[in-house]
């Protein structure tokens, strides 16, 4: 479509990203008389730098093709440019993966000013439906999206990864139970890691969606020493927003009058929504519901089955919510967190605040400034009930920890103690 524009003879480094028409950005310069986005390439100093260092032979189909930006106003471009970031997903083609490619592509994660680069992993069994992926990547016509690299080796798929989302994860089926998951999907997440550690970009961020999230995160985390251990996350933001939806509907506020509301520990059915330190519109949510027995008796146990809900009447866990939760949950990290409020994200629980076990991932109110990093937020107070709570879910995580302690380098072996087998939330 552009090979008038790049013509096969210039050198590679002289050729960046894929703009292509539709255009739909605000500000534009003509090229070969042709409307060409600018203000969505990337550069810091160097406006040539984003692609320099990578080929894009490798890239699916339509990602292949260059844009010859020597035309271009240089001090414009050195204003205006950011550096493309690198996205690395696995389980692409899975129902999540579906909705969340779509919203990252379209500018309304990491900005609209934000080129991007998908790296996608699948299997030998997904290769196909991957292809159809990249296929409808491509229709779509994004102009912020300026790689996708399809292929099943994480070795390959993982390099120099900035942000990476673990989705692909074996399902639970029926007659296999949590602590045969836990070792299934830990070998999984055991290569990963070690992936990860060998390839990725040294400050990667990575967020594990699969489940059982939680300990999937920590094997990852532990078998990938290169890389900070605070940069690992397992997702909770879905539980969160099914509590913020909870609380709206209860005190018959809208979602935007809710602050403070977290959910901690593990992403199972002891996940423990606070409705202590919650606020509605500024004020305690006790007192605006003024109904202590429905928080106990209703609202907790409606947001640890929500899922299992959504399963029975969809058919299958939920994915668009959880991909708007992922969304949620990026966002979190690349903007500062507004003041006297927080999110929820299960992270390390090295020298935090309430004393909870180290070394497990574990969900905790944050904060962030807006920089990819976060800091737990340590003033959320704990009543004997969420104390409670919160003991047996870090209880649970500590016996799922036992069962993996295998798939851990130098962990001391442990047994696996999981008598009672608790659910997932789309279990339930
Ligand atoms: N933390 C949370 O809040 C939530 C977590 N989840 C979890 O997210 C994960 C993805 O969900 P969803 O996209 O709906 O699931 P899908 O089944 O649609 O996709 C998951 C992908 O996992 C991969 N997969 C399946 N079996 C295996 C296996 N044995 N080994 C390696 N990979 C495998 C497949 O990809 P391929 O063949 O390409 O490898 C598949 O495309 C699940 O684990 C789910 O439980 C879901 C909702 C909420
Ligand atoms: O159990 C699942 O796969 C889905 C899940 O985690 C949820 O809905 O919270």
């Amino acid at each position: 479509m552009f090979e008038h524009l790049t013509g096969g003879r210039l050198p590679q480094s002289l050729f960046i990203g894929v703009p292509i028409a539709p255009i739909r950005s605000q500000r534009y310069v003509q090229l070969n008389s042709k409307k060409t986005i600018v203000s969505l390439v990337a550069s810091t100093s160097d406006p040539f730098a984003a692609t320099a260092s990578s080929s894009t032979d490798d890239n699916f189909g339509v990602f292949k093709l260059n844009y010859d930006v020597r035309n271009e106003d240089q001090r414009l471009l050195q204003k205006l440019w950011k550096t493309t970031i690198r996205v690395a997903i696995s389980g692409a083609a899975g129902n999540i993966s579906n909705h969340l490619l779509f919203m990252l592509a379209s500018g309304g994660v990491f900005g609209m000013d934000q080129p991007i680069s998908f790296q996608l992993l699948g299997s030998q069994e997904s290769q196909r439906k991957l292809e159809g992926v990249a296929m409808e990547l491509e229709d779509s016509l994004y102009p912020l999206l300026r790689e996708v690299r399809i292929g099943t080796d994480p070795y390959t798929l993982f390099k120099n990864a900035d942000w990476v989302i673990l989705l692909g994860a074996h399902p639970r089926t029926p007659g296999i139970t949590r602590a045969e998951l836990l070792d299934i999907n830990g070998q999984i997440f055991r290569e990963q890691g070690r992936a990860l550690d060998a390839v990725a970009a040294r400050d990667c961020k990575v967020l594990v969606v699969g489940n059982p999230c939680n300990t999937n995160a920590l094997i990852c985390m532990e078998n990938a020493p290169r890389l900070p251990r605070r940069n690992f996350h397992a997702l909770t933001r879905l539980d969160e927003n099914r509590a913020k939806c909870q609380l709206a509907l209860r005190a018959r506020r809208f979602y935007t009058s809710l602050s403070r509301v977290t959910v901690w520990g593990n992403h199972s059915t002891t996940l423990v929504p606070d409705f202590l330190n919650a606020r509605i519109a500024g004020e305690p949510a006790m007192d605006v519901i003024g109904d202590d027995t429905w928080f106990r008796e209703d609202f907790t146990p409606t947001v640890a089955n929500r899922g299992g809900a959504i399963t029975q009447l969809n058919g299958r866990s939920s994915a668009a919510s959880t991909a708007v939760s992922i969304a949620d949950a990026l966002k979190s990290l690349v903007t500062p967190t507004p003041q006297g409020d927080c999110f929820s994200s299960a992270v390390c629980t090295d020298g935090n605040p309430y004393g909870l076990a180290e070394g497990l991932i574990f969900s905790m109110p944050c904060r962030s400034k807006g920089d990819g990093q976060y800091e737990i937020v340590d003033d959320f107070l704990i009543d004997e009930w969420l104390d409670e709570k919160i003991m047996a879910s870090e209880a649970e995580l500590l016996k799922e920890r036992g069962c993996v302690s295998h798939l851990i380098p130098n962990a001391p072996p442990a047994a696996c103690e999981i008598t009672q087998d608790t659910m997932l939330p789309g279990e339930s």
